[in-house]
Parts: C-alpha cells; sequence; structure tokens
C-alpha cells in the first residue's frame, strides 16, 4: 500500500488522538496532532497537510457539530483544494450530507474500524494528489499562454497594419472563427497569438497545428487522439489536439493544406462539437475558438472544388487580410530597426541604424517572403556588417527566378489595376459607391472596369 501522505490529526481528546496516532504511523509519511482547532492555521503553513482529520465536535458544544463546520470554512478559506475528513462520535446521515455540502471530503464514525479508516484516508490521498496534479497543469498552461503572448513584438504603424490591428479590437469580446489570410511570412502567426491575447479566452490552452507539417497520415490522430491499440504504434491512449484546446484556441496552419477527406471529418466535429478519439465509440464534447490561417488563394480552391465551401463558412466567420510587406512602406524601416536592435544585440555588435540609402534600397525592394525575409536579411547583414550604420551594400536580395517574375508582374499595370480594384472593393465591403471614391474614380468607370476585368 502507498504511503497516504502527512496527516493533521485534530481532536480534543488526547487518548484519541494517540491511538490515531499509533494506528497510522506504519501508513503516513508524517503525522502531527493538535488539540485545538486555532492550531490549525499554523500546521496548514508549516506542516502542508495532505489529509486533515477534523473532529466535529469540540468542548465548547458536544454534539451540533458547529465547531467543525466553522474550522472547515476557515480551512478551506487557507486552501481550497484542502482535503478535510471529519471525525465524529455522533454519526448521522444529516450531518454527513451538511459537512459534504460544505466542503468536506468524507466522514467516518467513532469509534473507527481501522480497515474503512485507511480506506477512506487512501482516497482522501487520492484526491489531493489529483487536486494538485490539476493545479499544476493550470500553471502550466497560464506560463505556456503569457509565453504564447509575449514572445514577439508587434510592429506596425501602416494604414494597412492599423486596419488589422482595428479589427482585431473589434474582435476582443468575441469567440468568432477566424480566417486569417496572407502571403508566406506576412505575420500570420504573429496575429494568430495576438488575436488570442486579446479574447476572452486569454489564459486557456492555446494549441497549434501546422498542418503544412504534419504527415497527412498522422493528421487525423494528432486532430483528435487514439485510445491504446487503435493502431500499431498506439501503446498507450492520447488525447488529440482538438481536446487539448477544450475551452481554449486551437490555431490550425496552412489549414489550405489539408486533404478532402480530413476537411470533411474537421468539419463534422465542428459542426457536432464533438470528438471521438480513434479506435473509441465514445465522444467527447469539444469547446474551441479557431483561428485559421493560409496563404492559399482559397476562394480559387473552393472553385477548383479543393476545398469544401461549407469548411470555408464555418472557419471564416470573420477573415483578417495580412498585407504584404511591400504594401506597408515605412513599416519597413520600422521592422527592420526592431530586427536590427534585435541581432546587434544577440551578436553583440555596436550598430545604431541604417544610412539613408540604405532604407531607400530597403523600401524599394519587393519583399517576395515578406516579413520573415526581412528578419534573415537583417540578421546577415548585422552579422557581416561593420560600423555603427548599415549601407546599402550590407544587403544583398538573391531574386530567384520566381521571384524576378514576380517583380516584374508586380509592375503590371493591368495587375495592379486589379489589384487595386479588389481591395477597393473588399474595404468598402462591396459598395461601389465607396469604392469607386476609393480609387478616385467615378462609379460609372469603376462598373466598366468591373466588366472588363470580369470581376
Ligand atoms: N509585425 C511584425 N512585427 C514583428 N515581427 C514580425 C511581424 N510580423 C512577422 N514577424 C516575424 O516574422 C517572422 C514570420 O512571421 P510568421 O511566422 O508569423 O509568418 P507567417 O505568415 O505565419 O508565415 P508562413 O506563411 O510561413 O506560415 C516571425 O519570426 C515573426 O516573429
Amino acid at each position: 500500500m502507498d504511503k497516504i501522505g502527512k496527516i493533521l490529526i485534530v481532536d480534543d481528546n488526547e487518548d484519541v488522538l494517540f491511538a490515531l496516532n499509533l494506528l497510522l504511523e506504519p501508513y503516513a509519511e508524517k503525522i502531527k496532532v493538535a488539540t485545538t482547532p486555532d492550531r490549525i492555521e499554523y500546521f496548514m503553513n508549516t506542516f502542508q497537510p495532505d489529509i486533515i482529520l477534523l473532529d466535529m465536535n469540540f468542548s465548547r458544544d458536544a454534539i451540533s457539530g458547529q465547531e467543525g463546520f466553522e474550522s472547515l470554512e476557515h480551512i478551506l478559506e487557507i486552501d481550497s483544494q484542502a482535503v478535510v475528513i471529519f471525525m465524529t462520535a455522533y454519526a448521522d446521515t444529516d450531518k454527513a450530507v451538511r459537512a459534504i455540502k460544505a466542503g468536506a471530503t468524507d466522514f467516518i464514525p467513532k469509534p473507527w474500524e481501522k480497515e474503512k479508516l485507511l480506506a477512506t484516508l487512501t482516497s482522501g490521498m487520492r484526491l489531493r494528489q489529483s487536486r494538485k496534479e490539476i493545479n499544476r497543469l493550470k500553471e502550466q498552461v497560464e506560463v505556456l499562454s503569457e509565453q504564447n503572448a509575449f514572445d514577439n513584438e508587434i510592429i506596425g504603424e501602416s494604414p494597412a497594419m492599423n486596419e488589422v490591428f482595428s479589427t482585431i479590437q473589434k474582435l476582443s469580446e468575441t469567440d468568432a472563427n477566424i480566417l486569417i489570410l496572407g502571403e508566406n511570412g506576412t505575420g500570420k502567426d504573429v496575429i494568430a497569438r495576438l488575436l488570442y491575447c486579446c479574447s476572452p479566452r486569454y489564459n486557456k490552452p492555446f494549441v497549434t497545428i501546422d498542418l503544412g507539417s504534419i504527415p497527412e497520415q498522422l493528421f487525423e490522430s494528432e486532430l483528435f487522439g487514439f485510445e491504446k491499440g487503435a493502431f500499431t504504434d498506439a501503446k498507450k491512449s492520447k488525447a488529440g489536439r482538438m481536446e487539448v484546446a477544450t475551452n481554449g484556441t486551437l490555431f490550425l496552419d496552412e489549414i489550405g493544406n489539408l486533404s478532402l477527406p480530413m476537411q470533411s471529418k474537421l468539419l463534422t466535429s465542428i459542426e457536432k462539437r464533438y470528438i471521438s478519439r480513434l479506435g473509441s465509440t465514445q465522444t467527447v464534447p469539444i469547446d474551441v475558438r479557431l483561428i485559421c490561417a493560409t496563404n492559399a488563394d482559397i476562394r480559387h480552391m473552393v472553385e477548383e472544388g479543393n476545398f469544401r465551401q461549407d469548411l470555408l463558412y464555418r472557419i471564416n466567420t470573420i477573415e483578417i487580410h495580412i498585407p504584404p510587406l511591400r504594401d506597408r512602406g515605412n513599416d519597413i524601416i520600422l521592422l527592420a530597426e526592431h530586427f536590427l536592435d534585435r541581432y546587434a544585440r544577440k551578436y553583440k555588435k555596436e550598430m545604431r541604424g541604417l544610412t539613408r540609402e540604405a532604407k531607400n534600397k530597403l523600401l524599394k525592394y519587393t519583399w517576395p517572403g515578406n516579413v520573415r525575409e526581412l528578419q534573415h536579411i537583417m540578421e546577415r547583414a548585422v552579422i557581416l556588417g561593420d560600423g555603427s550604420l548599415l549601407k546599402p551594400d550590407n544587403f544583398l536580395f538573391h531574386n530567384t527566378s520566381k521571384q524576378k517574375k514576380e517583380e516584374k508582374e508586380f509592375l503590371n499595370l493591368e495587375v495592379l489595376e486589379r489589384q487595386a480594384i479588389e481591395k477597393a472593393m473588399r474595404l468598402s465591403e462591396g459598395n461601389i459607391s465607396r469604392a469607386a471614391e476609393y480609387l478616385g474614380i467615378t462609379r460609372f468607370a469603376l462598373y466598366r472596369k468591373l466588366e472588363k476585368l470580369g470581376l
């Protein structure tokens, strides 16, 4: 039998204390005794008992149990997780029920039967351990949430980024499912974490799955979990990320990578709000807020039959478009200075900033890899650069042929016009007059252009 842990026995009868001490000594890790309830607080602070065996009746009043209830209340005020087992010579069901309702764990009548007493203490100890474990896990979740929250400082003052921040602000009281769209490296992950930090589910779990990096065959077991023996390698049961994220937020990165059969399973679980682990017929209720992200053209995927429209409706209650870095104007410089500062500290370099020419070079570049590319370029420049200011020569852009093609497309007037119109329509939420105003043209001209471009 496992040791029962630390026990504090509180009873005004010294014979009882002596007998219990003797009886429990072989089974308990340590025992302390007190003859008056006013010593309980002292022992709780210094001895930190796992279980408190508490007499219900002290000298003031022999049978009502009132004094025991008052002590119980005081104990639970000090430690709401305390395990208190009442003892009384006057066992009656009413008092037992009252004791449990008041927060006691169990109740044993005096004189006690040894086996019954040990069984009660053992289950009390198990309860204490589970409560400790739950507390530990809660604390872990809190620490992890804080890490999730404050790892990244988010830089951005451009109108395009301010629009993103203001949408996040508006969403701060809601639980709506969010779809974050944006090119590679624009900061979708950073924005997902910001959304989480500004949400009512902050301090609850934030669980992520990068669907771009999980092999297709593992996706189901990662998301839904499995029972022991569900497949050859399932040596023990494991909760899926959806279950772990319950009451919190699940971030599905690269949702565009999800195969059609998996899309259908995800949809079912979102709609039914429960899941079944692989190899189990039991259902587990889930309550998660979904944040999804993709750099794919998800609407195009729907049109091509590669992404389920009904799933899209479920995940995109609100869409957030993260602008590419090239549309963020001076944010490029703010970010460059932010990374310069970070890497100068990391590599212990005395670098203070960028020359005007260097800033111009960064502003002119089209940043196909967005913030991630800027981050890498700054790191390299800091490592290889000399002097206190970084100069244009410190920045080498390795344009791939694909990037060059994208850059050329970026200069194509027709492409630019289409992008501007699409953006104006999005910002005006389809309102033609407002979109025309944003574009500085008449409503009629906008109609003609929409028709010409097939929009
Ligand atoms: N506004 C920002 N301020 C500071 N750092 C940023 C910002 N946006 C992105 N970053 C940094 O840039 C890098 C890329 O960002 P992130 O991983 O969030 O992009 P992503 O869009 O999720 O990329 P992918 O498409 O590859 O998944 C990260 O190191 C992130 O910390």
